[in-house]
């Protein structure tokens, strides 16, 4: 699978978000999307699941402009997380995972449900006839992306799929979406650079509507000798901070 974006442009009202972004990736790729707050990430990834349209610009699948509204065929190849995710907290994980599956279509995906939900799940036995609204932050978050791959897709998109795991269960996450990559184009965006530097193979940097770069995490990182922090720091070259008096906060009087 190729998808390309050609010259996008998101603006809300006066305001432009994303401005004449362009690239292509392939399955096999995983795209880490770094910027600062506001600086796009969500907005794309939005753009890429067709939940919103570009001002201008298009986007192609192999190829192929998937227009306004993309056809059904093309986002059943797609499993997104976005804005942390919707799940219907009246069902157990297993009912919830069911009934995606009834939506996909998937004639009998029990193994699937099971080994994923007991891979990302710590105590699964525990909780696996639970419901979901007495789960922790980080459970829910680990079912919703199981609900994105319960289907296998080709384009798998993860705005901040990191936000709540505590270390063991990112260990587990990384892993997962490891081995899950050749199989598909994956975006994942995280503002802890560590999770991208293990999981991403590509870059986009997304900084004031534009893309600051674009290409391969080893490109990024040659010749910086640097980690992703450091030299993500000297890309973005963030403008110091302004000084306020912010003695009444820590005034012990
Ligand atoms: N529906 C909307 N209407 C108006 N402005 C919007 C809308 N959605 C996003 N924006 C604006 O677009 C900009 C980019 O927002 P976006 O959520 O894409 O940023 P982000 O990179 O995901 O940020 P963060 O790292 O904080 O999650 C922000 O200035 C935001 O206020």
């Amino acid at each position: 699978m190729e998808l390309q974006l050609r010259g996008i442009t998101k603006s809300f009202g006066p305001k432009k978000v994303l401005h004449d972004v362009s690239f292509a990736a392939y399955t096999g790729c995983c795209v880490g999307v770094l910027g600062r707050n506001g600086a796009g990430k969500s907005t794309l990834f939005n753009l890429l699941t067709n939940v919103l349209l570009p001002s201008s610009g298009e986007l192609l699948l192999d190829g192929v402009p998937l227009g306004e509204t993309f056809p059904v065929a093309v986002k059943r190849r797609m499993g997104s997380l976005i804005n942390q995710g919707y799940l219907v907290e009246e069902l157990t994980p297993i009912e919830y995972l069911q009934f995606v599956a009834r939506i996909y279509e998937l004639p009998d995906a029990h193994t699937r449900i099971e080994s994923l939900l007991a891979h990302l799940l710590e105590d699964y036995d525990t909780v696996r006839t639970k419901r979901l609204s007495s789960f922790s932050t980080g459970m829910k978050q680990k079912v919703a992306v199981a609900s994105c791959l319960l289907h296998r897709p080709e384009l798998l998109i993860l705005d901040e799929p990191f936000n709540g795991l505590d270390v063991f269960s990112v260990d587990r996450m990384l892993a997962l979406l490891n081995s899950y990559r050749p199989q598909a184009i994956t975006f994942v965006s995280s503002h802890n650079l560590t999770h991208i530097e293990k999981v991403a193979t590509h870059l986009l940097i997304l900084d004031e509507s534009e893309v600051k770069y674009w290409g391969t995490m080893e490109d990024f990182l040659q010749g910086q000798q640097a980690y992703l922090n450091d030299a993500l720091f000297q890309l973005l070259q963030p403008t110091t901070a302004s000084t306020q008096d912010l003695t009444w906060l820590t005034n012990q009087s």
